[in-house]
């Protein structure tokens, strides 16, 4: 395998787009870069891996041209072996699977660390951190989904921050650990202290008036709770 790009500094927040106003999408960009924001965390839905629809690459693509913030991208598809290459063509920078929707994730890994991107492994709030055990040392990323994939707005499951620690435990220092679902003032100091390094953050940044002082306050908050 090739070597996976640098990782970011952290801590990062990473705006969940899903949350997003759809109808100025190239506007909603430009209002995070002014708010100082490094990273765009697309959500990715197919309607069958979860219910729900999104957007797919070439919305993402279009978008691509239109910004150098790095793309998360969160697939929450069913059979993402089959479309990764259209995510890597995309743009994005960080691609990220299910185990539940790819029970043998790692070739899928080496195409993404091949085309020189980082390679992210997602978990369900109900999948134990075990079903990851052969994803060690093979990517990059582990994001703990911290409410049931599908919608923003959800309520924050209490149990993810112990699984963070357990993650943190299974994969050591090297890969990043992101949690994502129900994220915010409450809620970013626990599992920043349980050893995540990326905050997916959608309400609690687009539900806000400024989007500057809500990545801010949450980024002040992990790094004061950093382990
Ligand atoms: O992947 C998902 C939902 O499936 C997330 O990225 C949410 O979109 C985060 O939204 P909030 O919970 O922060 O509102
Ligand atoms: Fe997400």
């Amino acid at each position: 395998m090739s070597k996976p790009k640098t990782r970011p500094a952290c801590p990062l927040i990473a705006p969940s787009l899903l949350k997003c106003d759809f109808g100025n999408l190239e506007s909603e960009i430009a209002r995070l870069e002014d708010a100082n924001a490094r990273t765009l965390h697309w959500d990715v839905m197919d309607g069958h891996f979860v219910p729900n629809l999104s957007y797919g690459a070439m919305v993402i693509e279009r978008l691509r041209e239109r910004t150098e913030l790095l793309f998360d991208a969160h697939l929450m598809i069913t059979d993402p072996a089959r479309w990764v290459d259209d995510y890597l063509r995309a743009g994005c920078d960080w691609v990220t699977i299910h185990i539940e929707a790819c029970p043998d994730p790692l070739p899928v890994f080496r195409k993404i660390r091949d085309a020189g991107k980082m390679a992210g492994i997602a978990l369900n709030p109900e999948t134990p951190v075990k079903s990851l055990q052969a994803c060690v040392g093979e990517c990059d990323l582990v994001l703990v989904m911290s409410v049931h994939p599908g919608f923003g707005g959800q309520k924050f499951i209490a149990s993810s921050t112990d699984k963070i620690k357990e993650v943190r435990e299974l994969f050591g220092s090297d890969t990043l650990i992101s949690v994502d679902g129900g994220i915010g003032p409450k809620t970013i100091s626990q599992v920043s202290a349980a050893g995540a390094e990326v905050f997916v953050a959608g309400s609690s940044i687009f539900d806000q008036p400024c989007y500057e002082s809500a990545i801010r306050e949450m980024e002040e908050l992990a790094a004061g709770a950093r382990i």
